[in-house]
């Protein structure tokens, strides 16, 4: 009998404060081998700080975090290993080519300069770019250097791609490219990607989905179970259906909570 493959991404019971702020409450979720995930999250949802907690930034002190079933604090190299990562903010050198960008990162990961060079070229012309190889990142255009980074990250022959608001600050044009290469990185080369945003528009019939509202995962599954989860006709409906309803409770529970504590109140006030 064969041993089933681990998912490419697992998480399980994961939480994260700031002091006494909780920014992620019990997350779990999981991303099969060369699949293609949106995490769909409002400004201040708690996606960077997942994307923290897996790349190993912060520390994962509640739950577990597997990549390719390495857990992430007990076997961070064989699970970082497995791992690319493009974040929101942009952290390529302005002043070096793309080529250089990509062959020093090379060295980084321990490939010697001539391998790293032919790796960076093959990845550029992966990505699109490959004229541009030799031009200052400085000269190239938001979309152009987000494909240097998606590049860059794919150097060390990573299988699970995390991308934190990877389309910020683009125009339509060059947003619709960079998804679509990300995409053909799924259908392609069998890339297993997670793709943080707050964009409805960027999510298509075939993902899968997971909503994460206040740190908290609301929903995890496919288009047309979100749908029908919350009997709406569009995801974006059924996005807000699901914020409202998250909300509500939320509303309703504290609301009981201080019913209590003044129920308590009153009764110690009884009691002398
Ligand atoms: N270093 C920090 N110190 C204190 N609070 C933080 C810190 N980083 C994030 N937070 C808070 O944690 C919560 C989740 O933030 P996070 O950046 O993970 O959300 P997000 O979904 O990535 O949103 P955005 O796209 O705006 O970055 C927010 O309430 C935020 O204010």
């Amino acid at each position: 009998m064969s041993v089933p493959a681990p998912p490419a991404l697992s998480i399980a019971g994961v939480g994260h404060a700031f002091g006494d702020r909780p920014a992620l409450v019990d997350v779990s979720l999981e991303l099969a081998a060369g699949s293609f995930t949106a995490l769909l999250g409002q400004n201040g949802a708690g996606k960077s700080t997942l994307f923290a907690l897996i790349t190993r930034l912060y520390d994962n002190v509640s739950g577990e975090i597997r990549v390719f079933g390495h857990d992430v604090r007990r076997a961070p190299s064989a699970a970082l290993r497995q791992m690319g990562v493009v974040f929101q903010s942009r952290t390529l050198d302005a002043d070096l080519s793309a080529l250089q960008n990509l062959t020093y990162h090379g060295a980084l990961h321990g490939y010697r300069s001539g391998a790293a060079k032919a790796r960076a070229m093959d990845l550029l012309r992966m990505v699109g770019l490959a004229h541009k190889a030799h031009d200052k990142v400085r000269a190239l255009s938001g979309g152009q250097a987000r494909r240097v980074e998606i590049a860059r990250a794919l150097l060390h022959g990573p299988r699970l791609l995390l991308l934190d608001e990877a389309t910020v600050g683009l125009d339509m044009e060059a947003r619709e490219s960079i998804i679509a290469l990300v995409r053909d990185l799924v259908a392609r080369e069998g890339l297993c990607i997670l793709w943080a945003t707050h964009l409805i528009d960027e999510i298509a019939p075939t993902d899968r989905i997971v909503v994460l509202h206040r740190g908290r995962v609301l929903f995890g599954g496919g288009h047309n179970d979100l749908l029908a989860r919350t009997g709406a006709a569009t995801i974006r409906d059924a996005f807000t259906a699901l914020i409202r309803a998250a909300d509500a409770a939320s509303a309703g529970g504290k609301r009981q909570q201080e019913g209590r504590q003044e129920e308590t109140r009153q009764e110690e006030e009884r009691h002398g």
